[in-house]
């Protein structure tokens, strides 16, 4: 069993370092120069800085070779997933594909097994996610994360596969619940951040969390997830990571947006373009989102962080 990384970012990087533990890993760079960079220098000094990688990572920029092992896990944003697959959908066909983003696709509404289904039809999806950052499994922390596929003996093949010494994966069939789990979180975190960059405190987090939460819920519902999945990792375990720590892009994001500093552009943010995503399908199905409302607000600067906190505080009372 051979495995690709297909996406040379902070995530890809890290996943290709914990799994080049079990044997030999090709990571994928679209970018030629810096395949060549990282196979020399051993390192990815732009996404993943001062951490080596093992002599067994081979780099490459060279699409057919990466393409050529049994699994192929898929590490790019979700916006830029369909494109990538596309490009690339001849050598894809028939492997087994992980996709390792979490987000909605704006266009079209869709999560990553589904955009991986219209692109490459004859793939075998299956969907890596949950609490992890990029820089703790790179550096050999424990993680668990959740493994997410409908065929359940390809799963277990997956998660027997894919699983290291300090990556604990636990599977489910539940694809739905599992891409939104990861997906919502982002945006909640957003809102986390802009909450305590504007002063707002720690009970209002964890107020925003909580009603965040029951609207990742009634979202995933509406979706047809099954509710535990969202009370697992994918959900409330990833919920809880980027809510409240720092090294989170999409919480330093809305910090950002509260303390009305600069932020950079160039940095991954996924709850963006799934605050508006959310935000379009929730109003096209009547469904109450108001936290996804205001952090799609609140990143395209129709209204202030203020504004929102003061939106939010003055709707009707309700029951829990
Ligand atoms: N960084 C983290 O701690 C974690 C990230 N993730 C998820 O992993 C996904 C990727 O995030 P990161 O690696 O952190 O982002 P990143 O910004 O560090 O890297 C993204 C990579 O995707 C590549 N890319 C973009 N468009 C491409 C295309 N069309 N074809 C080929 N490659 C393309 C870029 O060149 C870059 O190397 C996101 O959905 C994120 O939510 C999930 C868990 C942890
Ligand atoms: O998904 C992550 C942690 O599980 C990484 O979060 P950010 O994309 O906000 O950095």
């Amino acid at each position: 069993m051979s495995i690709s990384v297909l996406g040379s970012g902070a995530f890809g990087t890290a996943l290709a370092i914990s799994l080049a533990g079990n044997g030999p890993v090709t990571l994928w760079s679209r970018d030629t120069k810096q395949a060549q960079l990282m196979q020399e220098n051993r390192e990815n000094a732009a996404r993943l800085p001062n951490i080596g990688l093992p002599d067994r990572i081979t780099v490459t920029s060279d699409i057919a070779l990466a393409s050529q092992s049994d699994i192929l896990l898929v590490s790019v944003p979700m916006q830029k997933l369909r494109g990538a697959l596309r490009d690339y959908a001849a050598v894809l066909a028939g492997k087994t594909l992980v996709a390792c983003c979490k987000g909605i696709e704006l266009s079209t509404g869709l999560g990553p097994i589904s955009v991986i289904r219209e692109t490459v039809p004859d793939a075998h999806p299956a969907l890596l996610t949950g609490p992890s950052f990029a820089d703790d499994i790179a550096r050999g922390l424990p993680t668990a994360l959740t493994l997410a596929c409908k065929d359940d003996v390809l799963n277990q093949k997956l998660q027997h596969d894919l699983s290291t010494a300090n990556l604990r994966l636990y599977r489910t069939t539940d694809v739905i619940g599992a891409e939104l789990g990861g997906a919502l979180k982002n945006v909640m975190a957003i809102g986390c951040g802009a909450c305590i960059g504007e002063g707002m405190g720690e009970s209002a987090r964890a107020a925003l969390m909580t009603r965040g939460f029951a609207e990742m819920q009634r979202f995933a519902l509406m979706r047809g997830a099954r509710p535990d999945t969202l009370m697992g990792l994918s959900g409330m375990g990833d919920l809880v990571l980027t809510c409240s720590s720092a090294l989170s892009r999409n919480y330093r994001y809305g910090l950002a947006l509260g303390r009305q500093d600069d932020f950079d552009t160039n940095t991954t943010v996924e709850g963006v373009a799934t605050a508006q995503a959310l935000t379009k399908i929730a109003a096209a199905e009547g469904l109450d989102m108001p936290i996804s409302k205001v952090v799609a607000e609140i990143s395209s600067g129709e209204c202030s962080v203020g504004e929102a906190i003061r939106w939010l505080l003055n709707r009707p009372l309700k029951e829990e």
